[in-house]
């Protein structure tokens, strides 16, 4: 496989505050990558910085082979970069269906594929944005950055605040996105049970820098560095 994208050294951060810290880690073709760590350590502020929304102050983001570091932020989605944004931001007062074809861009993600991986969606297509509960909302998040039809999907906490019930059938949407779709995907999670489960390999972050890097399945085998890292009572969470 090859190389899709890589941080090499990145510096960045918001105005004179410097967030990451010569972050380094690389993603290929197909694979899937959980960013793990601690409130505040930098999870989102990267994929912030890999959208272009923050100040990168050193090193360089490769995209493809391309320095893409001094990219405008609206070119990177055309550039195949699908981002699911934490607060979801679903247009309120379009339809469900509205709010797919807005952003339809060309490729092989279309309705009718994105409703075959939601079927809840397809439900729900005559209903406004607005009227949707938060788990659907995070559904019609993930189905319109697939409409853009990206190469890479970037989710930030996409189970925050679901009901279980949800977040597996979330899970299992965002696992055969990956292993039956192909398509890449770098979850931030703080909660690791679920992303280590969904993603081929991890790293995990303090104060914006890489400590820990390697395959998911090894971490989520490896109490003690989960304690190290994440501090976690693995086996309380539920299942
Ligand atoms: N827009 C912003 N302007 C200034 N500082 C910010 C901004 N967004 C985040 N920060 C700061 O950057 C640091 C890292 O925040 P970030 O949201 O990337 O962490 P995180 O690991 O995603 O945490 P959480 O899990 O709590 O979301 C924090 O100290 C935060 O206060």
């Amino acid at each position: 496989m090859s190389e899709l994208l890589a941080f090499d050294g990145v510096t960045a951060g918001y105005g004179n505050a410097v967030v990451l810290h010569r972050l380094g880690f690389s993603l290929r073709a197909g694979e899937s990558l959980a960013i793990l760590g601690r409130n505040g350590v930098g999870k989102t502020t990267t994929l912030e910085t890999l959208m272009g929304n923050t100040r990168v102050t050193g090193g360089a983001i490769r995209w493809r082979g391309q320095d893409i570091t001094r990219l405008p932020a609206h070119q990177r989605v055309r550039a195949g970069l699908g981002w699911v944004p934490q607060e979801r931001e679903v247009f309120p007062s379009l339809t469900v269906e509205e709010n797919l074809t807005v952003v339809a861009r060309p490729g092989a993600w279309n309705l009718t594929r994105v409703y075959g991986l939601f079927p809840r969606l397809r439900e729900r297509r005559a209903n406004y944005g607005n009227q949707l509960s938060g788990g659907e909302q995070q559904m019609l998040a993930i189905a319109r950055a697939l409409m853009t039809n990206p190469l890479l999907l970037l989710l930030d906490e996409p189970m925050e605040g679901l009901a279980p019930i949800i977040v597996e059938e979330l899970a299992e949407a965002i696992r055969r996105l990956c292993e039956q779709e192909g398509l890449a995907s770098i979850v931030v999670e703080q909660h690791p049970v679920l992303a280590l489960e969904m993603t081929h390999q991890a790293i995990v972050l303090e104060r914006g820098t890489v400590v820990h890097a390697g395959p998911s399945a090894a971490l989520a085998a490896d109490q003690p560095l989960l304690d190290k890292f994440l501090g976690v009572g693995i086996e309380e969470e539920p299942a």
